[in-house]
């Protein structure tokens, strides 16, 4: 089989694991099949703009524990208004002889991945979230990181807290779903979880949050920023991100102010934000991101285009694009249920 020249692009929001999938990617494709690859600039901007150069081994050396991603990545995408949509992606890709893609991203690259796909673009992808918000794969990359630097958080806003025997709220990611406050939670030992799976009423987490101060001990609440206490709306910032949805934030702040006022505990919150995403991905998203990219390249020597790579118990398989962006993996209630038990 002859070689082949393919096309690797980061999109959407960024999450530790994405270099250890380029480096899969690249290392498995030039020491098995002499395959070259380019390094597609700021995600899908990169094809709209013309802004691709040649990734070589050597500049993939080292990379799997590094965070962010060295190709860059934005919210621009091929079928933005002006942005000329596959026509100009295959005219791009024609222009620097690729002949397929890797698309490395979340629901919304996958997306783009799968309308390019069905326009005839051959293109694999790669699912990242640090949400771990996408039904079609077990879970990706990225998550563990962020579960891992919000239970260090929560560790450390506990001893802070017990001192002062302070309320202490802490806000973390999580749009549409609420896993990294479940999981965070969890090993955190959190007085109360709120997702935006579960929408509650302020009197019943204040209630949590006095029983714990009632043992003596200092209430520590979690609150996904998607969350929205029932019969409220989403907390947003003002901001937008680069696609033009309002970008989520705030609802800790909102939290902390009822939870005081309501308990007479003095309320602190602190809002993680993109400290979950950044740094050096942990030893389980090394290992996941790195498999997810060498079965990526599998996928693309064979042709086997209009795939995503997904982790299905232990194993790596491949899903249609068309299945995978089809729905998105919410925290089950009896799942919230489960953790609901130790609240208070
Ligand atoms: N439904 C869609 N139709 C067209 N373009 C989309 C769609 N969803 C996302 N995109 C484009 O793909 C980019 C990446 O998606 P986004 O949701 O921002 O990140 P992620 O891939 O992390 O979910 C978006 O910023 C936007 O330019
Ligand atoms: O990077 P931005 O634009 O600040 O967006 C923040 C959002 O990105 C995320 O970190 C990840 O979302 P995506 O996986 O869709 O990129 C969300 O948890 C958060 O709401
Ligand atoms: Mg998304």
């Amino acid at each position: 089989m002859r070689s082949m020249r393919i096309g690797l692009l980061t999109a959407g929001g960024d999450c530790p694991g994405l270099n250890a999938v380029i480096r899969g990617v690249v290392l498995k494709g030039t020491r098995l099949h002499d395959h070259e690859f380019m390094g597609v600039r700021g995600g899908w901007r990169g094809l709209v703009e013309d802004d691709i150069e040649l990734l070589t081994r050597h500049q993939i050396r080292g990379l799997s524990k590094q965070g962010g991603t060295i190709l860059g990545t934005s919210r621009v995408g091929p079928y933005g208004e002006g942005n000329g949509g596959a026509a100009r992606v295959k005219e791009t890709m024609a222009r620097h002889g690729l002949d397929a893609l890797v698309a490395i991203g979340g629901d919304g690259t996958l997306t783009v991945a799968r309308m390019l796909h069905e326009e005839g673009v051959p293109v694999v992808g790669v699912p990242k979230t640090i949400d771990n918000d996408l039904a079609a794969t077990d879970v990706t990359f990225g998550f563990d990181t962020a579960v891992q630097i919000a239970t260090e958080a929560i560790d450390r806003l506990r001893t802070t807290g017990d001192s002062h025997q302070r309320c202490m709220v802490v806000e973390v990611m999580g749009r549409h779903a609420g896993w990294i406050a479940l999981h965070a939670g969890i090993a955190g030992g959190a007085h109360a979880i709120l997702v935006p799976e579960v929408p509650l009423r302020w009197e019943q987490v204040a209630d949590w949050a006095q029983q714990t101060a009632d043992r003596g001990r200092a209430p520590l609440v979690v609150v996904a920023e998607g969350f929205t206490p029932e019969g409220g709306e989403e907390v947003t910032t003002g901001g937008v991100d680069g696609f033009g949805r309002p970008l989520l934030g705030g609802i800790g702040v909102q939290a902390a102010a009822n939870l005081q006022e309501l308990t007479g505990i003095e309320t602190r919150c602190t809002t993680l934000g993109h400290l979950q995403r950044g740094g050096s991905p942990s030893a389980y998203d090394r290992v996941l991101a790195t498999r997810f990219g060498t079965a990526a390249l599998d996928a693309v020597h064979e042709h086997d285009y209009g795939q995503m790579v997904a982790l299905r118990g232990t194993e790596v398989v491949r899903v249609p694009l068309a299945e995978a962006t089809m729905q998105t993996k919410a925290v089950p209630r009896e799942q919230w249920e489960e953790a609901a038990i130790l609240f208070g």
